[in-house]
């Protein structure tokens, strides 16, 4: 993708015992999204970003172990317009219970495959959710 400035992050697939996916909304935006976020200069790698960004949006604890690399996606950014996200995206578990922190406005889980239409951010919504439909 060419267009626009570029917004690196890392990003977190989260499911349920029925295989439902945990997206957030954060506080003024319109649209669901995965958790997770950008690199911060302290973080060791990846998976340090991302257990940063859940416990800081959803005060839960992520387990490196067993964290499985999904792939690299890019869409048109959510909530930054004329910029491009571009995401290392995970599947993790985490402990929860999960709840929405400060930043956060609201959780909601999906079944990957009957999204309706829940307003979702174009990364998830054309690239990581229908890697999940009928896995897992
Ligand atoms: N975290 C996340 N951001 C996404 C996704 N899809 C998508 O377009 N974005 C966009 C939203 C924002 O424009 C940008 C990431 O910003 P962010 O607000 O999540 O990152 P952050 O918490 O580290 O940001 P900041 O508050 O420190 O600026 O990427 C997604 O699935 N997860």
């Amino acid at each position: 993708m060419s267009s626009g400035k570029l917004i690196r992050i890392v990003a977190a697939v989260i499911r349920d015992g029925q295989g439902r996916v945990l997206l957030v909304r954060k506080r003024g935006a319109a649209v669901w999204q995965q958790p997770g976020g950008k690199r911060d200069a302290d973080d060791g790698d990846d998976l340090h970003t991302l257990a940063r960004e859940l416990h800081e949006e959803l005060g839960c604890r992520m387990q490196r172990e067993g964290a499985q690399w999904l792939g690299c996606f890019s869409a048109a950014a959510a909530n930054e317009p004329g910029h491009v996200v571009e995401a290392e995206v995970y599947e993790v578990k985490a402990k929860g219970p999960f709840v929405a922190q400060a930043e956060i406005e609201g959780i909601c889980w999906v079944d990957p495959s009957a999204l309706g239409d829940l307003p979702i951010a174009r990364l998830s919504r054309e690239s990581i959710l229908p890697l999940l439909v009928g896995v897992g």
